[in-house]
């Protein structure tokens, strides 16, 4: 059975959690749709374990449709999820729908943008219009130079009623998802009641409805430093299916994140 946004939306209500982790190509697509992996994400994360760059800024539509391309083609039973690149959706409403159709056209279910509340219109415009939308609240990369650096979000309490307020916005604007990346477990949580929709969590702690790594910081093979949510599954396995396995396993069983990748 398919995974869709219905599905999604049982599992969290079931308390079954969802394990998400981020993939670029169809060999691996089809590896981790095999390990009971729920949704693939084509994130722009490309950027910097492909590409090698230093940050997810250069990446670019063509580059975004090839990757989804060949995830789609290896994912059987996995929600295919695409992340729209940085200027791809920014400028208006009717911008993001032309390049979401794109994405959507290379066999995403579903396009991933990043921002609070100012991007509800354009969520409800692509809902409107049959693109089901995650929105990515929190340390969102693409404003990593607004951000000064990769920076926990939401820390202060004006900062946390906000980033819930923007996550309020984007759901009542339609988006089938929230991911909430580098935010403390308390406002996490705080998101996840305040809801209607599943939440993935990604450094937020135990109290979302599910989990989302980048694949190559989970496999051990990401050169730059490391995050305090990341774990290397590769350490204690045998296989590359014995790690991606192991991340299902622990996401599901819900023994990871443990208090050390959170914040
Ligand atoms: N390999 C890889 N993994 C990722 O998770 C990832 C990427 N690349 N590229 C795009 C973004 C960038 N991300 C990052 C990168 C660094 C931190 C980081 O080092 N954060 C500090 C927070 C320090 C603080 O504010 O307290 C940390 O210690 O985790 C977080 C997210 C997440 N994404
Ligand atoms: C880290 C995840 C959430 C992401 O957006 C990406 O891989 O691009
Ligand atoms: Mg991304």
């Amino acid at each position: 059975m398919k995974v869709t946004v219905n599905t999604l939306q049982q599992m969290a209500a079931e308390g079954q959690k969802i394990a998400m982790l981020t993939c670029y190509d169809a060999s691996f697509a089809s590896l981790l749709d095999e390990a009971g992996v729920d949704i693939l994400l084509i994130g722009d994360s490309l950027g910097m374990v492909m590409q090698g760059e230093e940050s997810t800024l250069p990446v670019s539509m063509p580059e975004m449709e090839y990757h989804t391309r060949c995830v789609a083609r290896g994912a059987k039973r996995a929600l295919v999820l695409a992340d729209m690149p940085f200027g791809s959706y920014q400028e208006n409403p009717a911008q993001a729908f032309a390049n979401a159709a794109r994405l959507m056209q290379a066999g995403a279910h579903m396009v991933k943008i990043e921002g609070g509340a100012f991007m509800a219109e354009t969520v409800r415009f692509l809902v409107e219009r049959g693109v089901p939308v995650c929105a990515h609240i929190g340390l969102t990369p693409q404003f990593v130079n607004a951000f000064g650096g990769y920076k926990v979000q939401g820390r202060s309490e004006s900062d946390a009623e906000r980033i819930l307020a923007d996550a309020r916005a984007l759901t009542d604007a339609g988006a089938s998802l929230v991911l909430m990346e580098c935010v403390p477990a308390v406002l996490a949580k705080a998101v996840t009641e305040a809801v209607a929709v599943p939440t993935i969590g990604i450094g937020g702690g135990l109290d979302v409805s599910g989990q989302v790594l980048v694949l190559y910081d989970v496999l051990g093979v990401y050169p730059g430093k490391k995050a305090r949510f990341v774990k290397n599954f590769m350490a204690e396995a045998h296989s590359i299916q014995g790690a991606v396995n192991a991340y299902v396993a622990a996401v599901k069983g819900k023994t990871f994140p443990a208090p050390e990748h959170c914040f």
